[in-house]
């Protein structure tokens, strides 16, 4: 049995990894990714200059999941390139992901420019979907902007490149969304990033738990996973297939990444489940997963991906 897979054009042992924002900060957290069981990495999103983000707290871990407003924290993308570089050189044919988010299509372009410019010879993944900065619309929502920024991207840049979405909750959206990816030459599409401007709130103190945009965040964890089921499923059912999926929220056991491989996943990224948990997180899924395998007699994932059925 292997859950082996092959992700804009690389093959990987397994089909899990970190989700971008968790265990991923510096070389301490990439490194301890990159020792666990998990296939690779992706890196927190870079942008052009280091960022503390927003004011702490900022993150909160609930019964059910988490709630984030972290205000794109990160060490700029050098310092990202500059680890990816070098740990390629320590682990020559392994493919690390580089998340980069740009707050304009000017940045998006300047970011790539550094990618092309540099060693990085992994996949870069573009983050359309962060929820958290103040005054900032969700890229991924504004159908117009994410039309001319991959039209302009990939007019540029020409090596593996994905893109990071939010969740969409409509069918015409799913539509609507799958007619524009399908123009461009994307290596895959990463479906969903966290569930935005969720409250969560503590009874006792009649309080929000987070400091940042009165307490509004990105919801992660069990909240969201058919919400993520879903949009993995409905762009799988839309893109043309050269364009792959990876499948992330709502990943706690093998079951769930069983069930987004179903919906037509090839890789799948762990988020709150592996901040609770920890890189050791990815020895329980692997084992978990294969064992689901084995009771169906599924001897790698192509044997079920996509595979769902319908009443
Ligand atoms: O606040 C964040 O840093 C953040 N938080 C999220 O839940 N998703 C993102 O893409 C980002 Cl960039």
């Amino acid at each position: 049995i292997s859950t082996a897979t092959t992700l804009a054009g690389s093959n990987f042992d397994n089909c899990m990894m970190n989700a971008s924002g968790v265990y991923c900060m510096d070389s301490d957290e990439l490194l301890a990714v990159e020792n666990s069981k998990a296939a690779t990495f992706v890196t927190k999103s870079g942008t052009l200059q280091p960022r503390k983000g927003n004011p702490e707290p900022r993150y909160f871990e609930t019964e059910f999941g988490s709630i984030n407003s972290m205000g794109l924290p990160n060490n700029g993308v050098d310092y990202y390139l500059d680890f990816v570089s070098q740990d390629q050189i320590n682990h020559p044919g392994k493919t690390y992901f580089l998340s980069i988010t740009g707050f304009n299509l000017a940045e998006d372009l300047e970011l790539l420019q550094k990618v092309t410019d540099s060693d990085f010879a992994g996949v870069v993944e573009l983050n359309l979907s962060c929820p958290n900065v103040p005054g900032k619309p969700q890229t991924g929502y504004d159908f117009e902007t994410v039309d001319a920024i991959l039209k302009a991207v990939f007019d540029v840049y020409h090596k593996p490149l994905g893109v990071k979405l939010p969740p969409y909750f409509d069918i015409i959206h799913f539509d609507q969304m799958a007619e524009i990816l399908n123009k461009y030459p994307l290596s895959y599409v990463n479906s969903i990033n966290s569930i935005g401007n969720g409250l969560y709130i503590n009874d006792d103190t009649e309080t929000v738990v987070i400091k940042p945009k009165q307490g509004f965040g990105g919801i992660g964890g069990e909240y969201v996973k058919p919400t993520a089921l879903a949009n993995v499923h409905a762009f799988y059912q839309r893109l043309n297939k050269d364009i792959q999926i990876i499948g992330t929220g709502g990943i706690q056991t093998g079951k769930d990444i069983f069930e987004h491989i179903l919906c037509g996943a090839s890789m799948v990224q762990v988020g709150t489940a592996l901040m609770v948990e920890g890189p050791v997180i990815f020895e329980r899924l692997t084992a978990e997963l294969e064992a689901i395998m084995a009771e169906k007699g599924y001897d790698n994932i192509e044997d079920f991906r996509g595979k769902l059925n319908y009443l």
